[in-house]
């Protein structure tokens, strides 16, 4: 079996730029192929161009990860992960956080395969998670925020930003064809793994391995309300709350009477006025660690077992 493993060197603000030399080595020396991506969407390419049945290593976070799954949904090839992005919530979905990079990077050339569902939105794959209006509408507002803010500061500015001229649009969404909620909408998220944005737990029932997505709906929320449940939403405590649904389906959509942004996995998507999302089970071969994890129950069953 063929290895290639991708190294993303703009992720973890610069840390896998510094650690690269030392990657590439340490890949090639236990006989996989590397290379170093060179722009957005490289990833993308090099995980199309592996052979059938390899195993494709995405070194980054999850923006890495995002474009590796993108060249390999829908084949037999298998998804590595080595977490040193500032976003791993892929890697946390399998249990794969917490290892120093040369144990991570040998775990994903070596250790033996395990499936996961493939969720898709409009036709594009998706690892973790998608998230469909406020979170999207801050992510996008975060890339025209003045460029000496890095980080949460960055994060603040859009949240407070966005939060100003807040107005929420009226959604419609439909589970496995069935309406069950019309009316304003501050976010959907619907979701293969537990967290986003770098391990906020907006779905913490959600399972890779279910064949479901896990639907989380705020409805109607005002601007003090959304500051209000901020805390709430960053300890896993929403689920609770008036104005939060949570479901699970097969098949998700939302519609809006007017194009409305979203995040896959944190990447912007093409803005849209209906987001379709659905789940092939277990249709994504992936390199996880969450059966070996120490004092954990396992999750995730090996492929053979399914
Ligand atoms: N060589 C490159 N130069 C600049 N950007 C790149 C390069 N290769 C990939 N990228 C882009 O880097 C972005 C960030 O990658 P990733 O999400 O893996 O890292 P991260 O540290 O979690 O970053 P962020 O928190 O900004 O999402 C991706 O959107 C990807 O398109």
């Amino acid at each position: 079996m063929e290895r290639w493993v991708i190294v993303n060197p703009a992720a973890g603000r610069g840390k896998v730029g510094r650690l690269s030399g030392a990657i590439l080595r340490a890949a090639r020396e236990r006989g996989a192929k590397a290379f170093l991506t060179e722009g957005p969407g490289h990833a993308t390419e090099l995980a199309q161009r592996a052979p059938e049945g390899a195993r494709v290593v995405a070194v980054g976070g999850d923006g890495t990860v995002h474009e590796v799954l993108r060249g390999i949904a829908g084949t037999e090839k298998v998804l590595g992960v080595v977490p040193i992005g500032s976003g791993n919530d892929f890697a946390r979905m399998l249990g794969l956080r917490g290892l120093p990079w040369p144990l991570a990077l040998e775990h994903a050339l070596l250790a033996p395969e395990e499936a996961v569902d493939l969720c898709r939105v409009n036709g594009e794959p998706f690892g973790a998670s998608l998230g469909v209006g406020f979170d999207a509408l801050v992510a996008k507002k975060a890339l025209s925020a003045p460029p000496f803010l890095r980080g949460m500061p960055r994060y603040l500015y859009a949240l407070f930003a966005v939060l100003k001229e807040l107005r929420l649009p009226e959604g419609r969404l439909l589970l496995d064809g069935r309406e069950v909620y019309q009316g304003p909408l501050l976010l959907l998220a619907a979701m293969n793994g537990p967290a986003y944005g770098g391990g906020i737990p907006i779905a913490p029932m959600a399972d890779p391995q279910d064949g479901l997505l896990s639907v989380v709906l705020a409805k109607r929320f005002s601007r003090p309300g959304v500051v209000f449940i901020l805390p709430r939403l960053l300890s896993g405590r929403h689920l609770s709350h008036p104005q939060v649904e949570a479901f699970s389906a097969k098949a998700v959509e939302l519609d809006f009477p007017y194009p409305v942004p979203a995040h896959a996995d944190g990447e912007l998507l093409p803005e849209a006025r209906v987001y379709r999302a659905t789940v092939e089970p277990l249709g994504l071969k992936v390199v996880g660690r969450r059966a070996g994890a120490k004092g954990r129950k396992p999750l995730l069953r090996p492929l053979e077992a399914s």
